[in-house]
Protein backbone atom coordinates (compact mmCIF):
# COMPACT_ATOMS: atom_id res chain seq x y z
CA UNK A 1 0.00 0.00 0.00
CA UNK A 2 0.85 3.45 -0.53
CA UNK A 3 2.05 5.97 2.59
CA UNK A 4 -0.09 8.70 2.83
CA UNK A 5 0.39 12.21 3.77
CA UNK A 6 -1.97 14.58 4.76
CA UNK A 7 -0.93 18.54 3.81
CA UNK A 8 -2.47 21.51 4.54
CA UNK A 9 -0.86 24.35 5.51
CA UNK A 10 -1.16 28.03 5.79
CA UNK A 11 2.37 28.99 5.48
CA UNK A 12 3.03 27.80 2.14
CA UNK A 13 6.41 28.39 1.96
CA UNK A 14 8.49 25.72 0.64
CA UNK A 15 5.47 23.09 0.30
CA UNK A 16 5.47 22.22 -3.14
CA UNK A 17 9.00 21.15 -3.15
CA UNK A 18 8.22 18.87 0.25
CA UNK A 19 5.54 17.70 -1.26
CA UNK A 20 7.66 16.99 -4.91
CA UNK A 21 9.91 15.15 -2.60
CA UNK A 22 7.34 12.87 -1.27
CA UNK A 23 5.95 11.67 -4.38
CA UNK A 24 9.35 10.90 -5.60
CA UNK A 25 9.57 8.87 -2.12
CA UNK A 26 7.03 7.28 -3.23
CA UNK A 27 3.90 8.86 -1.23
CA UNK A 28 0.45 9.66 -2.08
CA UNK A 29 -0.65 13.20 -1.16
CA UNK A 30 -4.21 14.07 0.22
CA UNK A 31 -4.43 18.08 0.96
CA UNK A 32 -7.07 20.87 1.58
CA UNK A 33 -8.46 23.71 -0.32
CA UNK A 34 -5.49 26.33 -0.60
CA UNK A 35 -3.01 23.95 -0.09
CA UNK A 36 -4.30 21.37 -2.53
CA UNK A 37 -4.31 23.92 -5.59
CA UNK A 38 -0.66 25.50 -4.43
CA UNK A 39 0.38 21.70 -5.14
CA UNK A 40 -1.74 21.51 -8.33
CA UNK A 41 -0.93 24.63 -9.71
CA UNK A 42 2.83 23.12 -9.93
CA UNK A 43 1.91 20.17 -11.97
CA UNK A 44 1.52 17.57 -8.83
CA UNK A 45 -0.70 15.16 -8.32
CA UNK A 46 -2.90 15.24 -4.86
CA UNK A 47 -6.58 13.64 -3.52
CA UNK A 48 -8.88 16.67 -2.35
CA UNK A 49 -9.70 15.92 1.30
CA UNK A 50 -13.20 16.60 0.29
CA UNK A 51 -12.95 12.82 -1.82
CA UNK A 52 -11.69 11.24 1.22
CA UNK A 53 -14.55 12.58 3.29
CA UNK A 54 -17.59 12.79 1.30
CA UNK A 55 -17.96 15.98 2.70
CA UNK A 56 -17.09 19.52 1.10
CA UNK A 57 -15.11 22.14 3.37
CA UNK A 58 -18.27 23.76 5.38
CA UNK A 59 -18.75 26.76 7.55
CA UNK A 60 -16.43 29.05 5.64
CA UNK A 61 -13.49 26.67 6.39
CA UNK A 62 -14.10 25.65 9.74
CA UNK A 63 -14.65 22.26 8.80
CA UNK A 64 -12.55 20.40 6.57
CA UNK A 65 -10.60 18.41 8.05
CA UNK A 66 -12.65 16.82 11.05
CA UNK A 67 -13.79 13.73 9.53
CA UNK A 68 -13.37 10.42 10.85
CA UNK A 69 -11.95 8.96 7.55
CA UNK A 70 -9.32 11.80 8.05
CA UNK A 71 -8.92 11.36 12.28
CA UNK A 72 -8.88 7.75 12.46
CA UNK A 73 -6.58 7.36 9.42
CA UNK A 74 -4.10 9.23 11.45
CA UNK A 75 -5.08 7.72 15.11
CA UNK A 76 -5.34 3.92 14.05
CA UNK A 77 -2.83 2.32 16.24
CA UNK A 78 -1.22 -0.07 13.80
CA UNK A 79 -0.23 -2.85 16.35
CA UNK A 80 -3.48 -3.83 17.27
CA UNK A 81 -5.54 -5.59 14.77
CA UNK A 82 -9.11 -4.42 15.70
CA UNK A 83 -8.04 -0.65 14.74
CA UNK A 84 -6.96 -2.15 11.20
CA UNK A 85 -9.89 -3.99 10.91
CA UNK A 86 -12.05 -0.97 11.91
CA UNK A 87 -10.04 0.95 9.23
CA UNK A 88 -10.58 -1.54 6.76
CA UNK A 89 -14.73 -1.66 7.38
CA UNK A 90 -15.12 1.80 6.68
CA UNK A 91 -13.29 2.36 3.83
CA UNK A 92 -10.04 4.30 5.65
CA UNK A 93 -6.66 4.13 4.47
CA UNK A 94 -3.82 4.94 7.36
CA UNK A 95 -2.36 8.14 7.56
CA UNK A 96 1.43 8.31 7.91
CA UNK A 97 2.65 11.51 7.64
CA UNK A 98 1.18 14.91 8.60
CA UNK A 99 2.58 18.23 7.51
CA UNK A 100 0.62 21.29 9.04
CA UNK A 101 0.88 24.27 10.40
CA UNK A 102 -1.36 26.48 11.46
CA UNK A 103 -3.71 29.77 11.22
CA UNK A 104 -1.59 33.01 12.14
CA UNK A 105 -3.95 33.49 15.82
CA UNK A 106 -0.47 35.97 17.04
CA UNK A 107 0.37 37.85 13.62
CA UNK A 108 -3.51 38.56 13.03
CA UNK A 109 -3.32 39.38 16.89
CA UNK A 110 -0.81 41.83 16.17
CA UNK A 111 -2.27 43.96 13.44
CA UNK A 112 -3.43 47.22 15.30
CA UNK A 113 -6.48 47.09 13.00
CA UNK A 114 -7.63 43.47 13.39
CA UNK A 115 -11.09 43.13 14.64
CA UNK A 116 -12.76 40.58 17.06
CA UNK A 117 -14.05 38.50 14.37
CA UNK A 118 -11.05 37.99 12.16
CA UNK A 119 -9.01 37.05 15.68
CA UNK A 120 -11.27 34.57 16.38
CA UNK A 121 -11.51 33.01 12.67
CA UNK A 122 -7.27 33.10 13.45
CA UNK A 123 -8.12 30.20 15.68
CA UNK A 124 -7.34 27.23 14.40
CA UNK A 125 -9.00 23.99 14.80
CA UNK A 126 -8.85 21.15 12.52
CA UNK A 127 -5.14 21.92 12.01
CA UNK A 128 -4.60 20.92 15.43
CA UNK A 129 -6.43 18.17 15.78
CA UNK A 130 -4.68 16.36 13.09
CA UNK A 131 -1.34 17.40 14.58
CA UNK A 132 -1.87 15.97 17.84
CA UNK A 133 -3.53 13.20 16.67
CA UNK A 134 -0.34 12.56 14.84
CA UNK A 135 1.75 12.96 17.78
CA UNK A 136 0.23 11.08 19.87
CA UNK A 137 0.29 8.26 17.61
CA UNK A 138 4.09 9.07 17.16
CA UNK A 139 4.95 5.22 17.22
CA UNK A 140 3.24 5.13 13.46
CA UNK A 141 2.63 8.65 12.40
CA UNK A 142 5.39 11.52 11.73
CA UNK A 143 4.09 15.01 12.36
CA UNK A 144 5.94 18.02 10.73
CA UNK A 145 4.55 21.12 12.10
CA UNK A 146 7.78 23.37 11.23
CA UNK A 147 8.52 23.95 7.49
CA UNK A 148 12.33 24.31 8.82
CA UNK A 149 12.23 20.94 9.24
CA UNK A 150 11.04 19.71 5.69
CA UNK A 151 14.41 19.38 4.61
CA UNK A 152 15.46 16.98 7.31
CA UNK A 153 12.56 15.05 7.53
CA UNK A 154 12.81 14.28 3.39
CA UNK A 155 16.51 13.65 4.53
CA UNK A 156 15.26 10.75 7.01
CA UNK A 157 12.94 9.24 4.72
CA UNK A 158 15.03 9.03 1.90
CA UNK A 159 17.45 7.27 4.23
CA UNK A 160 15.08 4.82 5.89
CA UNK A 161 15.60 6.84 8.84
CA UNK A 162 12.84 8.10 10.33
CA UNK A 163 12.44 6.23 13.05
CA UNK A 164 10.69 6.25 16.05
CA UNK A 165 13.22 8.89 18.09
CA UNK A 166 12.55 11.12 15.51
CA UNK A 167 9.23 10.78 14.80
CA UNK A 168 9.17 11.33 19.15
CA UNK A 169 11.01 14.52 19.01
CA UNK A 170 8.52 15.68 16.34
CA UNK A 171 5.74 14.95 18.08
CA UNK A 172 7.23 16.74 21.26
CA UNK A 173 8.01 19.71 18.84
CA UNK A 174 3.91 19.35 17.93
CA UNK A 175 2.76 19.55 21.79
CA UNK A 176 5.05 22.36 22.82
CA UNK A 177 4.00 24.66 19.60
CA UNK A 178 0.31 23.69 20.17
CA UNK A 179 0.60 24.67 23.66
CA UNK A 180 1.94 28.02 23.22
CA UNK A 181 -0.69 28.78 20.10
CA UNK A 182 -3.32 28.00 22.83
CA UNK A 183 -1.43 29.90 25.87
CA UNK A 184 -1.66 32.98 22.80
CA UNK A 185 -5.45 32.15 22.53
CA UNK A 186 -6.01 32.17 26.76
CA UNK A 187 -4.22 35.58 26.89
CA UNK A 188 -6.36 37.10 24.32
CA UNK A 189 -9.32 36.03 26.07
CA UNK A 190 -8.66 36.56 29.47
CA UNK A 191 -7.11 39.92 31.37
CA UNK A 192 -7.37 38.13 34.86
CA UNK A 193 -4.10 39.13 35.94
CA UNK A 194 -3.76 35.38 38.68
CA UNK A 195 -5.39 32.85 37.29
CA UNK A 196 -5.89 29.50 38.58
CA UNK A 197 -3.07 28.24 36.08
CA UNK A 198 -0.77 30.66 34.87
CA UNK A 199 0.11 29.72 31.43
CA UNK A 200 3.40 31.69 29.75
CA UNK A 201 4.66 31.06 26.56
CA UNK A 202 8.31 32.73 25.40
CA UNK A 203 10.23 32.33 21.88
CA UNK A 204 13.65 31.75 22.35
CA UNK A 205 15.78 34.21 21.21
CA UNK A 206 19.29 32.51 21.51
CA UNK A 207 20.86 30.29 24.07
CA UNK A 208 23.37 32.04 25.74
CA UNK A 209 27.04 30.62 26.58
CA UNK A 210 26.01 29.88 30.09
CA UNK A 211 24.05 31.29 32.48
CA UNK A 212 25.40 33.68 35.88
CA UNK A 213 28.41 31.56 36.41
CA UNK A 214 30.26 29.30 33.77
CA UNK A 215 28.89 26.11 35.19
CA UNK A 216 25.17 27.30 34.82
CA UNK A 217 23.51 26.60 31.50
CA UNK A 218 21.25 29.70 30.06
CA UNK A 219 19.08 30.49 27.24
CA UNK A 220 17.64 34.04 26.80
CA UNK A 221 13.68 33.95 26.05
CA UNK A 222 11.54 36.88 24.52
CA UNK A 223 8.00 37.32 25.08
CA UNK A 224 5.82 37.11 22.48
CA UNK A 225 3.86 40.11 22.83
CA UNK A 226 6.64 42.83 23.74
CA UNK A 227 6.81 45.92 21.64
CA UNK A 228 9.33 45.59 18.70
CA UNK A 229 12.76 47.32 20.26
CA UNK A 230 12.49 46.27 23.81
CA UNK A 231 15.62 44.83 25.26
CA UNK A 232 14.50 41.07 24.14
CA UNK A 233 13.97 43.01 20.52
CA UNK A 234 16.87 45.21 20.91
CA UNK A 235 19.15 45.65 17.89
CA UNK A 236 22.46 45.20 18.37
CA UNK A 237 24.54 47.29 16.39
CA UNK A 238 27.92 46.39 17.00
CA UNK A 239 29.73 43.64 19.66
CA UNK A 240 29.71 40.04 20.67
CA UNK A 241 26.84 38.08 21.94
CA UNK A 242 25.19 39.51 25.26
CA UNK A 243 25.96 37.72 28.17
CA UNK A 244 23.44 36.27 30.69
CA UNK A 245 24.81 38.94 33.15
CA UNK A 246 24.86 41.33 30.15
CA UNK A 247 21.70 40.94 29.73
CA UNK A 248 20.10 41.07 33.94
CA UNK A 249 22.62 44.51 33.62
CA UNK A 250 20.94 46.41 30.18
CA UNK A 251 17.75 45.19 32.25
CA UNK A 252 18.38 47.16 35.33
CA UNK A 253 19.84 50.06 33.06
CA UNK A 254 16.79 50.39 31.37
CA UNK A 255 14.36 50.41 33.65
CA UNK A 256 16.68 53.32 35.80
CA UNK A 257 17.24 55.64 32.72
CA UNK A 258 13.44 55.36 31.55
CA UNK A 259 12.82 57.19 35.07
CA UNK A 260 13.86 59.92 33.51
CA UNK A 261 12.61 62.47 31.08
CA UNK A 262 15.22 64.89 30.82
CA UNK A 263 18.59 63.91 29.15
CA UNK A 264 20.38 61.13 31.78
CA UNK A 265 22.55 58.91 31.79
CA UNK A 266 23.39 55.59 34.06
CA UNK A 267 26.41 53.49 34.72
CA UNK A 268 25.21 49.89 36.22
CA UNK A 269 27.03 47.56 37.80
CA UNK A 270 26.09 43.96 39.18
CA UNK A 271 22.07 45.39 38.32
CA UNK A 272 22.48 48.56 40.69
CA UNK A 273 23.55 51.89 39.32
CA UNK A 274 27.11 53.04 40.46
CA UNK A 275 26.33 56.98 38.98
CA UNK A 276 23.43 58.30 37.38
CA UNK A 277 23.40 61.95 36.44
CA UNK A 278 20.90 64.37 34.51
CA UNK A 279 21.19 67.57 32.90
CA UNK A 280 20.37 69.60 29.94
CA UNK A 281 22.63 67.67 27.40
CA UNK A 282 23.24 64.52 27.33
CA UNK A 283 27.14 64.88 27.56
CA UNK A 284 26.74 66.52 31.04
CA UNK A 285 24.74 64.10 32.15
CA UNK A 286 27.06 61.28 31.32
CA UNK A 287 29.88 63.33 32.55
CA UNK A 288 28.04 63.52 35.74
CA UNK A 289 27.56 59.64 35.70
CA UNK A 290 30.91 58.93 35.57
CA UNK A 291 32.22 61.56 38.24
CA UNK A 292 29.28 59.80 40.77
CA UNK A 293 31.82 57.01 40.90
CA UNK A 294 34.66 56.67 38.37
CA UNK A 295 36.24 53.77 39.78
CA UNK A 296 32.70 51.18 39.63
CA UNK A 297 31.77 52.51 36.11
CA UNK A 298 34.77 50.59 35.09
CA UNK A 299 33.59 47.16 32.78
CA UNK A 300 30.09 48.34 33.65
CA UNK A 301 26.63 49.12 31.45
CA UNK A 302 25.78 52.73 30.78
CA UNK A 303 22.57 53.20 29.48
CA UNK A 304 21.36 56.76 28.04
CA UNK A 305 17.73 58.50 27.11
CA UNK A 306 18.82 60.46 24.18
CA UNK A 307 21.05 60.01 20.67
CA UNK A 308 24.79 59.70 21.94
CA UNK A 309 26.60 61.62 19.51
CA UNK A 310 30.28 62.17 18.82
CA UNK A 311 31.12 64.22 21.75
CA UNK A 312 29.23 61.33 23.97
CA UNK A 313 31.28 58.72 22.44
CA UNK A 314 34.35 60.36 22.64
CA UNK A 315 33.85 60.25 26.82
CA UNK A 316 33.00 56.37 26.21
CA UNK A 317 35.35 55.58 24.28
CA UNK A 318 37.83 56.16 27.07
CA UNK A 319 36.62 53.73 29.35
CA UNK A 320 36.03 49.95 29.53
CA UNK A 321 32.58 49.65 29.25
CA UNK A 322 30.70 45.91 28.55
CA UNK A 323 27.57 47.76 26.66
CA UNK A 324 26.13 51.65 25.53
CA UNK A 325 22.75 51.18 25.21
CA UNK A 326 20.65 54.46 23.66
CA UNK A 327 17.89 54.90 21.92
CA UNK A 328 19.74 56.37 18.21
CA UNK A 329 24.00 56.59 17.62
CA UNK A 330 24.32 58.82 14.91
CA UNK A 331 26.77 57.95 12.35
CA UNK A 332 30.04 59.73 13.52
CA UNK A 333 29.48 58.10 17.38
CA UNK A 334 29.06 54.89 15.68
CA UNK A 335 32.78 55.32 13.82
CA UNK A 336 34.35 56.18 17.12
CA UNK A 337 32.55 53.45 19.20
CA UNK A 338 32.90 50.71 16.71
CA UNK A 339 36.54 50.96 17.13
CA UNK A 340 36.21 49.33 19.68
CA UNK A 341 36.30 45.51 19.26
CA UNK A 342 34.68 44.30 22.67
CA UNK A 343 32.14 47.19 23.19
CA UNK A 344 28.23 46.13 22.68
CA UNK A 345 26.03 48.66 21.26
CA UNK A 346 22.28 48.19 21.86
CA UNK A 347 19.87 50.19 20.02
CA UNK A 348 16.49 50.03 22.50
CA UNK A 349 13.47 52.42 22.69
CA UNK A 350 13.10 54.33 25.66
CA UNK A 351 9.77 54.79 27.41
CA UNK A 352 9.04 51.42 27.30
CA UNK A 353 7.94 51.66 30.81
CA UNK A 354 6.66 47.40 31.70
CA UNK A 355 4.10 48.49 33.20
CA UNK A 356 1.27 46.21 33.84
CA UNK A 357 3.53 43.69 33.06
CA UNK A 358 4.59 40.39 35.47
CA UNK A 359 7.42 40.18 37.03
CA UNK A 360 8.55 35.87 37.71
CA UNK A 361 10.92 34.54 40.30
CA UNK A 362 11.08 31.06 40.51
CA UNK A 363 11.66 29.13 44.25
CA UNK A 364 11.66 26.24 45.44
CA UNK A 365 8.84 24.19 43.65
CA UNK A 366 6.90 27.29 42.56
CA UNK A 367 6.77 30.59 41.53
CA UNK A 368 6.55 34.47 42.40
CA UNK A 369 4.45 36.34 40.38
CA UNK A 370 3.94 40.25 41.03
CA UNK A 371 3.05 42.76 38.97
CA UNK A 372 5.98 45.03 38.05
CA UNK A 373 7.20 48.06 40.63
CA UNK A 374 5.61 51.04 37.98
CA UNK A 375 4.98 53.08 41.50
CA UNK A 376 5.57 56.37 40.61
CA UNK A 377 5.08 60.03 42.72
CA UNK A 378 2.46 62.58 42.60
CA UNK A 379 2.25 65.65 44.16
CA UNK A 380 -0.62 64.58 46.49
CA UNK A 381 0.62 61.56 47.83
CA UNK A 382 3.95 63.86 49.63
CA UNK A 383 3.38 64.45 53.36
CA UNK A 384 5.99 67.24 55.25
CA UNK A 385 6.04 66.24 58.76
CA UNK A 386 9.52 68.55 59.44
CA UNK A 387 9.51 72.01 60.45
CA UNK A 388 11.36 72.79 57.77
CA UNK A 389 10.40 72.12 54.15
CA UNK A 390 12.74 71.33 51.39
CA UNK A 391 13.63 73.95 49.14
CA UNK A 392 12.93 73.88 44.88
CA UNK A 393 16.37 73.34 44.44
CA UNK A 394 16.38 70.35 46.98
CA UNK A 395 13.07 69.07 45.68
CA UNK A 396 14.36 68.89 42.64
CA UNK A 397 17.11 66.62 44.12
CA UNK A 398 15.27 64.76 46.26
CA UNK A 399 12.70 63.63 43.24
CA UNK A 400 16.16 62.83 41.42
CA UNK A 401 16.97 60.77 44.34
CA UNK A 402 14.09 59.21 44.54
CA UNK A 403 13.57 57.39 41.13
CA UNK A 404 17.27 56.36 41.61
CA UNK A 405 16.67 54.33 45.13
CA UNK A 406 13.66 52.47 43.65
CA UNK A 407 15.93 50.78 41.22
CA UNK A 408 18.98 50.05 44.35
CA UNK A 409 18.89 46.94 46.11
CA UNK A 410 17.46 46.89 49.53
CA UNK A 411 18.24 47.87 52.14
CA UNK A 412 18.87 51.05 49.47
CA UNK A 413 20.53 54.91 50.37
CA UNK A 414 21.32 57.41 47.52
CA UNK A 415 22.79 60.40 47.69
CA UNK A 416 22.52 63.45 45.34
CA UNK A 417 23.49 66.77 44.98
CA UNK A 418 22.94 68.87 41.65
CA UNK A 419 20.72 66.07 39.68
CA UNK A 420 23.78 63.35 40.33
CA UNK A 421 24.05 60.54 42.61
CA UNK A 422 27.42 61.22 44.90
CA UNK A 423 26.54 58.07 46.96
CA UNK A 424 24.88 54.76 46.27
CA UNK A 425 24.20 52.34 49.12
CA UNK A 426 23.20 48.91 47.88
CA UNK A 427 22.03 45.58 49.46
CA UNK A 428 22.69 46.10 53.11
CA UNK A 429 20.88 43.87 55.54
CA UNK A 430 20.35 46.97 58.37
CA UNK A 431 19.25 50.82 56.81
CA UNK A 432 21.81 52.83 58.27
CA UNK A 433 24.77 50.13 56.99
CA UNK A 434 23.59 51.35 53.71
CA UNK A 435 23.69 54.61 54.70
CA UNK A 436 26.99 54.71 55.90
CA UNK A 437 28.05 53.30 52.59
CA UNK A 438 26.33 56.06 50.72
CA UNK A 439 27.85 59.02 53.00
CA UNK A 440 31.44 57.36 52.58
CA UNK A 441 31.44 57.50 48.98
CA UNK A 442 30.05 60.63 48.72
CA UNK A 443 32.55 62.75 51.70
CA UNK A 444 32.81 65.97 51.67
CA UNK A 445 30.41 66.08 48.84
CA UNK A 446 27.48 64.91 51.44
CA UNK A 447 27.60 68.61 52.58
CA UNK A 448 24.25 70.12 50.92
CA UNK A 449 23.12 66.73 49.50
CA UNK A 450 19.86 65.46 50.10
CA UNK A 451 18.93 61.60 50.76
CA UNK A 452 16.10 59.01 49.54
CA UNK A 453 15.58 55.67 51.14
CA UNK A 454 13.89 52.82 49.99
CA UNK A 455 11.64 51.91 53.13
CA UNK A 456 10.92 53.51 56.68
CA UNK A 457 13.68 54.20 59.29
CA UNK A 458 13.36 52.05 62.02
CA UNK A 459 15.40 54.33 63.99
CA UNK A 460 16.63 57.67 63.97
CA UNK A 461 20.58 56.63 63.39
CA UNK A 462 20.57 57.00 59.49
CA UNK A 463 18.81 60.51 59.98
CA UNK A 464 21.43 61.40 62.80
CA UNK A 465 24.46 59.80 60.77
CA UNK A 466 23.34 61.56 57.12
CA UNK A 467 22.58 64.78 59.14
CA UNK A 468 25.99 64.53 61.05
CA UNK A 469 28.33 64.46 57.03
CA UNK A 470 25.60 67.98 55.82
CA UNK A 471 22.99 66.27 54.17
CA UNK A 472 19.69 69.48 54.23
CA UNK A 473 16.93 66.93 53.23
CA UNK A 474 15.46 63.55 53.19
CA UNK A 475 12.85 61.55 51.59
CA UNK A 476 11.34 58.04 52.57
CA UNK A 477 8.34 56.46 52.43
CA UNK A 478 7.45 56.80 56.64
CA UNK A 479 5.30 54.32 58.58
CA UNK A 480 7.39 53.42 60.78
CA UNK A 481 6.22 53.29 64.17
CA UNK A 482 9.08 55.39 65.19
CA UNK A 483 8.58 58.07 62.52
CA UNK A 484 7.81 60.31 65.45
CA UNK A 485 11.68 59.91 66.51
CA UNK A 486 13.23 60.61 62.83
CA UNK A 487 11.29 63.86 62.44
CA UNK A 488 12.66 64.88 65.94
CA UNK A 489 15.81 64.34 64.59
CA UNK A 490 15.62 66.49 61.52
CA UNK A 491 14.52 68.90 63.70
CA UNK A 492 17.47 68.82 65.45
CA UNK A 493 19.40 68.82 62.48
CA UNK A 494 17.35 71.36 60.75
CA UNK A 495 16.74 69.03 57.93
CA UNK A 496 13.61 68.81 56.03
CA UNK A 497 12.05 65.51 55.29
CA UNK A 498 9.33 64.18 52.91
CA UNK A 499 7.05 61.07 53.08
CA UNK A 500 5.86 59.47 49.78
CA UNK A 501 4.02 57.16 51.63
CA UNK A 502 5.28 54.26 49.22
CA UNK A 503 7.77 52.05 49.50
CA UNK A 504 10.26 50.46 46.82
CA UNK A 505 11.83 47.13 48.13
CA UNK A 506 13.86 45.61 45.69
CA UNK A 507 14.94 42.11 47.03
N1 LIG B 1 -11.34 23.29 9.97
C1 LIG B 1 -10.60 22.29 9.62
O1 LIG B 1 -11.06 21.19 9.61
C2 LIG B 1 -9.20 22.53 9.22
N2 LIG B 1 -8.38 21.59 8.75
C3 LIG B 1 -7.20 22.17 8.46
N3 LIG B 1 -7.26 23.49 8.77
C4 LIG B 1 -6.21 24.49 8.56
O2 LIG B 1 -6.34 25.01 7.26
C5 LIG B 1 -5.09 25.51 6.81
C6 LIG B 1 -4.87 25.12 5.38
O3 LIG B 1 -5.95 25.48 4.61
P1 LIG B 1 -5.84 25.61 3.03
O4 LIG B 1 -5.17 24.36 2.60
O5 LIG B 1 -7.26 25.72 2.56
O6 LIG B 1 -5.04 26.84 2.73
C7 LIG B 1 -4.05 24.96 7.74
O7 LIG B 1 -3.52 26.05 8.49
C8 LIG B 1 -4.81 23.99 8.63
O8 LIG B 1 -4.30 23.99 9.96
C9 LIG B 1 -8.49 23.76 9.24
N4 LIG B 1 -8.93 24.98 9.61
C10 LIG B 1 -9.26 25.42 10.82
O9 LIG B 1 -9.67 24.98 11.77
Amino acid sequence: MKRRVLISVYDKRHVTEFATGLIQMGYEIISTGGTLKRLRDAGLDAIAVEDLTGFSEMLDGRVKTLHPAVQAGILANRGQDLHLQQLEDSGIKPIDLVVVNLYPFKQTFDQPDATEQTIIENIDIGGPTMLRAAAKNFNDVAAVVDPADYEAVLDAIRHDALDRSKRKKLAAKVFRHTAQYDALIANYFTDESFPEHYTVTYEKNQTLRYGENPHQEAAFYKNPFDAPMSLAAAHQLHGKQLSYNNIQDANAALAIINEYQAPAAVAVKHMNPSGIGEAEDLSTAFSKAYAADPVSIFGGIVACNRTVDAEVAGKLREIFLEIVIAPQFTEDALAILTEKKNIRLLQVEMDQAQSGSHQLTTVHGGVLIQSTDDGSLSDDQLTYPTEKRPTDYELTDLQFAWKAVKHVKSNAIVLAKDTQTIGVGAGQMNRVGAAEIALKQAGAKAEGAVLASDAFFPMPDTVEAAAKAGVTAIIQPGGSKRDQDSIDMCNQYGIAMIFTGMRHFKH
